[in-house]
C-alpha cells in the first residue's frame, strides 16, 4: 500500500532531519528515508568526529609549542584511546537522530530511497507518495580510477580506525586531506601528502596556504606537490603509490581527492530530475526540473562550499518557502574553515583576490607577536581584513592561527551586518580574549 505524506525527504543527513523537525512544527506530515546512519555526514563521519580526534592534535601541539616556557615534558596521543572518547560521542547519534524524528512525529524509514517508474519514492518494501520531495542525499568520497584504487581508504575509514599504521598517506590536499594529515601526524604516524598539482587548497589566499604547508612541513608533514599518483600495487604488507619519477611505500593510502553526489541511484530519470557532475540543479529557490522535487545541502550543484551551516540555512530557507514564503533564497557570507594548528579560516571577499586599490584597502597583520598568540607560544598567526573604503565595512578576511574559528566567526558577523568599523569598535569586549584582539585588526 502506497503512504501519503505531504513531504518525503530524500536522506536523514544535518538538512533532511533539520526540515523534517520544521516541517512537523508546520503540523505537516513528514517522512524521512535515510539508508544509513541518521544525522548524516557530519556527526557521524565528517565534521563532529574529525574535531574530537582533532582534540589530539590540539593538546599535543600547545604543550610542544610551550617547551621551555613554562611546561617541561611531553605528551602523547593514545589512539585507541582518543578512538573510544570518539565513539563515546559518535555511537548514539544515529539511533538519537532518529528517536528525536519520531517522538516529533517524523515517519521514518531506515531504507534505500530511489524513485520508480510510476514517478513514486520506494523505501525498502514501502511506496511513499509526497504532494512534495526533498533529496538531500550528500555526497560521498570520490576514488580516482587509477589500477589499484581498490586499496584506497576513505576519510570515513580514518575516522573509526582501530589502530593508527605507522605511515600513511593522503592523496588530495584539499580540506580532508590536510585535516587528516595534521591529526595523523600528532598521533606520531609519518604522514605524507600528495597532491597532483601546485595549488593545495586553491580556494583559499595562496600566501596564507604557502605558511600552512610550511608549518605542516616543519612538522613533518611530507609534502609531494604536482605529483600524479598513476597506480598503486600491493607489496607484502605495504602499498606502493607510482607515477612518472615517483614511488611512494606506504601503510594505508587514502583518497582525499573530493567527494561526489549522492545522485547515481535515486532513479532521477523516472521523475526527470536533472543533474551535473557537481549534484542536483535547483534554481533560486532550490526547486529542481521537477517542480514538485526540490534539492538542498551538499547534494546540490553549487560552487558555495558545501558545508553543515550551509546544509542548515537551505533546510531553514526549505521550511519557509513550505509555509508560503515566496522569495528566492539568498545566502549571506559563508564562512569556511580548514581545523589544523594552526587553522586556516577565509569569509567574504578573497583576500587574494581583493586588490589594495581606490574600493578596497587590504590589511595585512602578522599577529605572532600579540599577546593572545605570544600567551601560548603560538608560531604562526597572520591575518588579511579587506575593507571597503567608503562604506568603512569589513567585507572579506583569511586568517591563519590556532584561533581563526573565532575570529572568522566574529568577522562573519560584521560583514553580514555592514557594521561600521567605528561602530565595532565602539563595543566593549571582555579583555584579554582574541575577540577583543579584533578592534586592532582592522
Ligand atoms: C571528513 C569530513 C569533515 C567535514 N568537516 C566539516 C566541518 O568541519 N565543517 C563543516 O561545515 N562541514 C564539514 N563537512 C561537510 C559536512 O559534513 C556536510 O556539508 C554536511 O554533512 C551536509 O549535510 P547534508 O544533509 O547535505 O548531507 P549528509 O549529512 O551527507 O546527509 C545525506 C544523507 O543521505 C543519505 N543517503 C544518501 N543516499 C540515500 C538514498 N538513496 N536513500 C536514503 N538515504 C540516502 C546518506 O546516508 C546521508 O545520511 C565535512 C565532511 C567530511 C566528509
Ligand atoms: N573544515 C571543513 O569545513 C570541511 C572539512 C572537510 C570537508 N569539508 C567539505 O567536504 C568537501 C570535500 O572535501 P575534500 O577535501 O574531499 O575535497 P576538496 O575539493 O576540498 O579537495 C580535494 C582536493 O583533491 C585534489 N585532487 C583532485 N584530483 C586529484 C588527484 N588526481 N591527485 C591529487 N589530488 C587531487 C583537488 O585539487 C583538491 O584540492 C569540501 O569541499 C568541503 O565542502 C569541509
Amino acid at each position: 500500500m502506497t503512504k501519503q505524506y505531504d513531504v518525503v525527504i530524500l536522506g536523514g543527513g544535518v538538512a533532511g532531519g533539520s526540515l523534517a523537525h520544521s516541517l512537523r512544527r508546520q503540523h505537516k506530515t513528514v517522512a524521512v528515508v535515510e539508508d544509513n546512519l541518521f544525522g548524516g555526514t557530519c556527526p557521524n563521519r565528517g565534521c563532529d568526529p574529525k574535531k574530537i580526534l582533532m582534540s589530539g592534535l590540539e593538546v599535543t601541539q600547545v604543550v610542544s609549542d610551550m617547551q621551555g616556557n613554562g611546561i617541561t615534558g611531553s605528551v602523547s596521543v593514545n589512539w585507541p584511546d582518543l578512538m573510544r572518547h570518539k565513539r563515546q560521542y559518535t555511537n548514539p547519534i544515529s539511533d538519537a537522530t532518529r528517536n528525536g524524528l519520531i517522538s516529533d512525529g517524523v515517519d521514518t524509514y531506515h531504507e534505500h530511497a530511489h524513485f520508480n517508474s510510476d514517478g513514486l519514492l520506494d523505501a525498502g518494501n514501502q511506496i511513499l507518495a509526497g504532494k512534495q520531495y526533498v533529496i538531500a542525499t550528500g555526497q560521498r568520497p570520490a576514488i580516482l580510477a587509477i589500477p589499484g584504487s581498490q586499496f584506497f581508504k576513505t576519510s570515513t575509514d580514518f575516522l573509526n580506525l582501530d589502530n593508527l599504521p605507522k605511515d600513511v598517506t593522503f592523496v588530495g590536499g584539499g580540506y580532508i586531506g590536510f585535516e587528516l594529515a595534521g591529526i595523523a601526524r600528532a598521533a606520531g604516524a609519518t604522514v605524507h601528502l600528495v597532491h597532483h598539482n601546485n595549488r593545495p587548497l586553491k580556494q583559499f589566499d595562496q600566501q596564507l596556504v604557502y605558511e600552512e604547508i610550511k608549518r605542516l612541513s616543519k612538522l613533518g608533514v611530507d609534502f609531494h606537490l604536482n605529483t600524479d599518483v598513476e597506480k598503486i600495487t600491493q607489496v607484502g604488507e605495504q602499498f606502493v603509490l607510482s607515477g612518472e619519477k615517483f614511488r611512494l611505500p606506504t601503510d594505508m593510502v587514502f583518497c582525499t581527492a573530493g567527494r561526489i553526489p549522492n545522485v547515481d541511484t535515486l532513479g532521477l530519470e523516472n521523475v526527470g530530475v536533472k543533474v551535473d557532475q557537481h549534484g542536483v540543479i535547483v534554481d533560486d529557490h532550490l526547486k529542481t526540473s521537477n517542480p514538485n522535487i526540490f534539492a538542498m545541502g551538499d547534494v546540490v550543484s553549487t560552487k558555495r562550499p558545501k558545508l553543515t551551516p550551509v546544509a542548515g540555512f537551505e533546510a531553514g530557507y526549505l521550511a519557509s518557502y513550505f509555509n508560503g514564503a515566496t522569495d528566492p533564497i539568498q545566502f549571506k557570507a559563508i564562512p569556511t574553515i580548514v581545523f589544523g594548528q594552526p587553522s586556516l579560516g577565509q569569509v567574504g571577499l578573497p583576500s587574494s583576490v581583493a586588490t589594495d586599490d581606490s574600493r578596497y584597502m587590504l590589511i595585512t597583520n602578522d599577529m605572532t607577536k600579540w599577546y593572545s598568540y605570544h600567551r601560548l607560544n603560538e608560531p604562526l598567526a597572520k591575518a588579511k581584513v579587506v575593507i571597503d573604503r567608503d562604506a568603512e565595512t569589513v567585507v572579506g578576511a583569511t586568517v591563519l592561527s590556532n584561533h581563526a574559528d573565532y575570529l572568522i566567526n566574529i568577522l562573519t558577523m560584521m560583514i553580514d551586518q555592514q557594521m561600521k568599523i567605528g561602530d565595532f569598535n565602539q563595543q566593549i569586549l571582555a579583555y584579554p580574549t582574541v575577540a577583543s584582539d579584533v578592534q586592532y585588526l582592522i
